[in-house]
C-alpha cells in the first residue's frame, strides 16, 4: 500500500493511541499482573519483555493489522525468495541467504546462491585455517597475529561491532584492529607499534572505489613495503581483498586469488555475515564463526513462521513506528549493559538510519508520514553517568532498548564479594523499571524530603522500552540480536512505503567532496564553489594550510 496514513488500519491505531494517552505504565501494571509475561516472548534464545511499553494487548493486534495492510509478510516473503524488492537498483535482497543452511536451494536470476555462499565460506575456512595453524605466514615467514580491516560503513562497522562483541572468543592469538575514516590520524594511531612482519590487511570493500577505503589501503601498503624494505612481491603475503569488484581489485594490485567475494544482493550494511565478516572468522575460527551464522538463522527462521502478532522483530519495528508516528517520539536509544558490545550502537545507526533514512516512496512520491528512527546510544552503566538525566525527567519520549546477558563471559569480585557482572545487572533492571513507574511527589515527600526540592526529585515514569536479555554473549546471541534488527528494518520501511536498501542521498556529498578538492588543495580555488561560505571556509583553510 502506498499511503498508509490513509489506511482505515493506521486510522484505527490514531483513534487507539488516544485512549493509551490517558493511561500510564503505573496503572496498567496495576491493573493486569500477568502482563509482564504476557508482553514477554522468546525469539530464539532472546527473552524480549515488551511489557513496559505503551500499549495493552489491543495495540498489538493493531499494530499487527497495520503491518497486515503494509504487505509486510508479503515483503518479506519476497526479500527471502530473491525478488527484486531493491527497486531503485533492480537487485534482489538476499542477506537471509548469507546464512542459510548448506542444504537448503535458492536459485535466482539463474544463479544457485546457496552454492555461491558455501563455496565463498569454504574459501574463508581454508585461507582462516591456514592462517591460524601457521600454514600461511608473512613475507619474511612470521605467523600472522594481527589482522587490520580496511573499510567503512558496512564494510567496517559490523566486523568492528561483532569483533569486539566477541572478544573473548578469539582463541588463536590473533587480534583484528579496523581502519576507517579518511581522517589520517586513523591508519597512524592504529599502524602505530603494530609489527608488519606479522600483519595482514585486509582491504574491504564491496565496490572497491571507496575513496577512503582505496586511501588507506595504499597507505598501509606503503607502510609495509618500507617497514619490510622489500618489493611488491611481499603484498601477496599481507594483503588479502574482500569485494564484489573482482577487476578493480586486480587494478590495484591484489591477486584476485586472494579475493574473497560476495555478491550485488548483499547490502553493505546487512554485509557482516558474508565474506565481510572475514576478520571475525580469522579471530574466533571457522565454526565459532558458523554459530554466529547458525544465530542469524534461528531469528530468520522466527521472522518467516511466528504470527505476526508474536514475531519479535515485526513488534520492534512496529513499535517504533508506534512511537515515531503517533507519540512524535525522535529518537530511540539502544543502550547494551555489555562493554562488548560498545559499538552495538553505531553500528545501529546505519544498519537502521542509511537504510530508513528515506523521504521518497517506492512509487516516487513523497512520503506523508515521519520514517527513519534515530538510533543513538552507549553501553549501561557509562551512559547513565551521562545522559540517562534527559531520559527520565527530560520533556522528549525516548523509547530504549535495553540489552542484557545473565553469564558474563568474564567476572570479577568487586572486592566485597558481589560479582561485578551482578552490579551491572542490578543497573540493567533498575534503570528499565525506574524509567517505567518512576517515583511520585508523594512518595517522594514521604521520605522525608523538604517540600521545595519535591518537584525537583519527581520522576515522572512511564517512559518505554524493550528489554532484550540472552543467557550469554556467544557467537549465536550475536547473530540472533543482528538478525532481529535487521528484519525490524523491513518491517519499517514496508510500512512507510519506501526502499531499505538503497542509499542515493550518501552519493551527492562525495561527488561535491571530489570536486571540492583541487580547491581545498590550492590547485583550483575557484573549483566546486559557488556560494560565499564555503568559498571563505575555503579560504580560510588554505590560508592556514599557507596556500593563500
Ligand atoms: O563497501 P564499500 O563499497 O566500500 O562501501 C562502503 C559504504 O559506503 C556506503 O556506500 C555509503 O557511503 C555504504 O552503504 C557502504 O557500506
Amino acid at each position: 500500500m502506498n499511503n498508509i496514513s490513509a489506511s482505515a488500519e493506521w486510522q484505527a491505531l490514531a483513534t487507539h493511541v488516544k485512549t493509551l494517552q490517558e493511561t500510564n505504565l503505573r496503572a496498567l501494571f496495576d491493573d493486569d499482573p500477568g502482563r509482564g509475561s504476557a508482553l514477554t516472548m522468546h525469539a530464539g534464545d532472546l527473552y524480549i519483555d515488551f511489557s513496559k511499553h505503551l500499549v495493552v494487548p489491543k495495540t498489538i493486534s493493531l499494530l499487527a493489522d497495520l503491518a497486515r495492510a503494509a504487505g509486510v509478510p508479503e515483503q518479506r516473503d519476497a526479500m527471502m525468495r530473491g525478488a527484486h524488492i531493491n527497486t531503485t537498483e533492480d537487485r534482489a535482497v538476499l542477506h537471509t541467504a548469507l546464512r542459510a543452511s548448506r542444504t537448503s536451494a535458492l536459485s535466482v536470476d539463474g544463479q544457485n546462491i546457496i552454492r555461491d555462499v558455501h563455496g565463498t565460506l569454504d574459501q574463508m575456512g581454508t585461507f582462516t585455517d591456514a592462517v591460524r595453524s601457521g600454514e600461511f605466514r608473512g613475507a619474511t615467514g612470521e605467523r600472522i597475529t594481527t589482522v587490520v580491516n580496511i573499510g567503512i560503513g558496512g564494510s567496517d562497522l559490523g566486523p568492528a561491532m561483532v569483533c569486539g562483541a566477541l572478544r573473548s572468543y578469539a582463541d588463536a592469538g590473533i587480534t583484528a584492529h579496523f581502519v576507517s575514516n579518511v581522517d589520517p590520524a586513523d591508519l597512524i594511531a592504529t599502524l602505530d607499534g603494530l609489527d608488519a612482519e606479522s600483519t595482514l590487511f585486509i582491504v574491504a570493500s564491496k565496490t572497491f572505489t571507496t575513496l577512503e577505503t582505496l586511501s588507506n589501503a595504499r597507505a598501509a601498503r606503503t607502510w609495509l613495503l618500507n617497514k619490510l624494505g622489500t618489493d611488491e612481491s611481499a603484498v601477496a603475503k599481507h594483503f588479502v581483498a574482500v569485494s564484489t569488484n573482482a577487476e578493480r581489485v586486480a587494478e590495484f594490485g591484489i591477486n584476485t586469488d586472494n579475493m574473497f567475494g560476495f555478491w550485488d544482493w548483499v547490502g553493505g550494511r546487512y554485509s557482516v555475515d558474508s565474506a565481510i565478516g572475514l576478520s571475525v572468522m580469522l579471530t574466533i575460527g571457522k565454526e565459532q564463526f558458523a554459530e554466529f551464522l547458525a544465530g542469524f538463522r534461528i531469528v530468520d527462521d522466527h521472522f518467516r513462521q511466528a504470527p505476526l502478532e508474536q514475531n519479535a522483530p515485526v513488534l520492534l519495528g512496529m513499535l517504533g513506528v508506534l512511537y515515531t508516528n503517533f507519540f512524535g517520539a525522535e529518537s530511540r536509544a539502544v543502550l547494551p549493559y555489555s562493554n562488548d558490545l560498545a559499538r552495538f550502537p553505531a553500528y545501529l545507526q546505519q544498519l537502521t538510519m542509511e537504510s530508513n533514512g528515506k523521504s521518497v516512496r517506492l512509487d516516487g512520491e513523497p512520503v506523508t508520514t515521519q520514517t527513519g528512527e534515530i538510533f543513538w546510544g552507549e553501553p549501561g552503566t557509562n551512559g547513565q553517568h551521562a545522559f540517562y538525566q534527559l531520559l527520565h525527567q527530560g520533556t522528549r519520549l525516548i523509547p530504549c532498548d535495553f540489552i542484557g546477558f545473565a553469564e558474563p563471559n568474564d567476572d570479577i569480585d568487586s572486592g566485597d564479594g558481589t560479582g561485578m557482572h551482578d552490579l551491572l545487572m542490578s543497573n540493567f533492571f533498575a534503570q528499565t523499571q525506574v524509567l517505567a513507574f518512576g517515583k511520585n511527589a508523594d512518595e517522594i515527600a514521604a521520605e522525608g524530603t523538604p517540600s521545595h526540592l519535591v518537584p525537583h526529585k519527581v520522576m515522572p515514569g512511564n517512559r518505554p522500552s524493550t528489554t532484550i536479555l540472552a543467557r550469554n554473549l556467544t557467537p549465536s546471541s550475536v547473530g540472533q540480536l543482528i538478525a532481529l534488527y535487521e528484519h525490524q528494518v523491513l518491517v519499517q520501511g514496508t510500512v512507510w512505503g519506501i526502499n531499505p536498501f538503497d542509499q542515493w542521498g550518501v552519493e551527492l556529498g562525495k561527488t561535491q567532496a571530489k570536486q571540492l578538492l583541487p580547491a581545498v588543495t590550492g590547485e583550483d580555488p575557484s573549483a566546486g564553489a559557488a556560494d560565499s561560505s564555503t568559498d571563505g571556509l575555503l579560504k580560510q583553510y588554505r590560508r592556514w594550510r599557507g596556500r593563500a
